[in-house]
């Protein structure tokens, strides 16, 4: 398929009138071909008047057309075939088998929408049926559906190219819940970005479903970002990135004439504590699993271990010593983009130079646009002093905050910005510890987990990837999961519509087979 630079509006492909930028191959810093053109203010407004166009047709289609389409949309993108992956390594520096395990991921998310939709629980459909009888007054007939909220703008993430960009989790919870989607690629890897736009756009056709519910829109800046949140028609974000990016999304949406939801995920250090009978027992082989958790995908993982909690004593020396041997030997690995290996380098750097902070160990140096790893430690009293220790770097770096008992621990943690994650590492002996510690860890973080590390995240039903802010904007849902779908979906309420008027989920015969609350209790099809 070849890539050519354009916008991709509805079904057609259009050279955008702005100014024109290239990928950057990550490991040389050269450019790739094509030359790519960002949109203009009319492109925003074409796609955004498309996805509105789109909007009742699509968000009406019976589940089974919506669920084929998404399992189209993953047909289509495993049907790029290898041309994707090499796209996306020469843009992202990613290693192969990394983006096609992301690849996986990403067309086994569809189908994991394409589930939820003909299980049509995410309808929520609820009937209330009349009581004319009721005294005093009679029961008016009441019933409820979720419907899509309206066009979604999504941001792909830098640093998952396939999983959480054009088609990624935002995507394709939004398709599902019946919103078309106008993506803004990320300039990181634009080619990447259009072979998979092209994917969509050749779903949404072989589907017959309305042009406007997917366009594609490019930029090497934030003009168009901010134009297609401004837009009336877009009736919520989904973004991956940096909080300065989120926050700014944030303000734009709040400022609009009709403000609405944005749902950022940006920065995290995900906590680590290792409990003392843990760090005892085996402290050296968490500080060896720690370590590959850290330096994965150069660490460039917003669910990367950044902050490690544990009381002093030979336990964490263990700990120390195998994870500085560990990683001494890590080799240094490309990073996504030059700009975020500046960012790298420089939040490393302040560490090193911070007098508060020690170097315990550097992995092996490396060339233009390698991160190098770095495992640094500190006092937790200096921790709690200098709130720039708190600070996400994103890469492979961490800090580890020798603390004098679990009181401190758990003083430490409170005094935490909200976290995607929090892992506890564990022995029985431990268990009333960690009791202790878990309701402040539920108020901090999204997913709280055991002897593991938060780095490479479950799609399935019962995940949260979210937490409370800065970790996303909004704490109360989720990007990655069946979950995700509610955060585009909107509860509306029919009251004495006559049976022919009612949406399918509500009509008296339940033609969609749906299990529906009635009066409160949840009741099979055809009950
Ligand atoms: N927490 C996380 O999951 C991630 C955090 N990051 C952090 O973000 C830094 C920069 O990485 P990027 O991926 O480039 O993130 P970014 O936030 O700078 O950009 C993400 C997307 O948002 C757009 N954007 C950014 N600021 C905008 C604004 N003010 N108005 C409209 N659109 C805007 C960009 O054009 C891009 O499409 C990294 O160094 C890292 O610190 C990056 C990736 C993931
Ligand atoms: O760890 C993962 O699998 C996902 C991480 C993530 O959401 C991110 O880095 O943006």
């Amino acid at each position: 398929m070849p890539i050519t630079g354009d916008n991709l509006i509805g079904a057609g492909a259009r050279r955008g009138e702005g100014e024109t930028f290239r990928a950057v191959e990550a490991a040389t810093g050269n450019s790739l071909e094509p030359a790519f053109a960002a949109a203009t203010p009319a492109d925003v407004d074409r796609a955004c008047t498309l996805a509105a166009e789109a909007l009742d047709t699509y968000r009406e289609t019976a589940p089974e057309d919506r669920a084929r389409f998404l399992e189209a949309v993953a047909e289509a993108i495993l049907a790029i075939g290898d041309e994707l992956i090499v796209r996306c390594m020469a843009e992202s520096g990613l290693p192969r088998a990394r983006l096609e395990g992301e690849r996986g991921r990403t067309v086994g998310q569809l189908r994991m929408f394409a589930g939820v939709v003909r299980d049509g629980g995410f309808l929520e459909a609820r009937v209330d049926p009349a009581q004319p009888e009721r005294k005093p007054l009679p029961r008016p007939d009441l019933r409820l559906r979720q419907i899509a909220v309206g066009p979604v703008a999504v941001f792909g993430a830098s640093n998952f190219p396939l999983a959480f960009s054009v088609a990624g989790g935002d995507t394709a919870a939004a398709l599902a819940a019946g919103c078309p989607v106008v993506a803004k690629a990320h300039p990181a890897h634009p080619g990447t970005s259009e072979l998979v736009g092209r994917a969509v756009q050749q779903a949404v056709k072989q589907c017959g479903l309305p042009e406007g519910v997917f366009s594609l829109l490019l930029d090497a800046g934030i003009a168009v970002g901010q134009a297609l949140v401004a837009d009336p028609r877009i009736a919520a974000v989904g973004f991956t990135g940096s909080r300065r990016g989120g926050v700014a999304l944030m303000q734009t949406a709040a400022a609009r004439p009709v403000p609405i939801p944005v749902y950022a995920e940006m920065s995290s250090i995900n906590p680590v504590v290792l409990l003392p009978a843990a760090l005892q027992s085996r402290g050296r082989d968490i500080g060896r699993a720690f370590v590959g958790s850290l330096t994965l995908g150069s660490g460039q993982f917003c669910t990367n271990p950044g902050l490690i909690l544990a009381v002093e004593g030979a336990g964490l020396d263990g700990f120390l010593e195998a994870a500085s041997a560990a990683l001494a030997e890590i080799q240094a690995a490309t990073m996504l983009t030059p700009g975020i290996h500046k960012a790298y380098c420089a939040g490393v750097a302040a560490l090193e130079a911070n007098p508060a902070v020690t170097t315990l160990a550097r992995g092996l140096t490396g060339g233009i646009h390698q991160g190098q790893a770095a495992l640094f430690a500190t006092t937790a009293q200096a921790f709690l002093a200098d709130h720039s220790l708190a600070e996400e770097v994103f890469g492979a770096a961490s800090l580890v905050v020798r603390c004098p008992d679990l009181a401190t621990i758990r003083a430490v943690l409170e005094r935490l910005e909200g976290q995607l994650t929090a892992a506890l590492h564990l022995d029985e002996a431990d268990f009333e510890a960690a009791r202790a510690l878990l309701p402040v860890l539920e108020r901090r973080v999204g997913r709280i987990l055991v002897n593991g590390f938060g780095t490479g995240v479950e799609v399935g039903h019962a995940m949260v990837h979210g937490g409370p802010y800065p970790a996303t904007s909004d704490g109360r849902t989720t990007s990655v999961g069946s979950l995700a779908i509610h955060r585009f979906l909107r509860p509306v309420s029919y009251q004495d519509l006559p049976d022919a008027l009612l949406p399918a989920a509500l009509r008296d015969d339940n033609p969609l087979k749906l299990w529906r609350r009635q009066d409160g209790t949840i009741i099979p099809p055809g009950a």
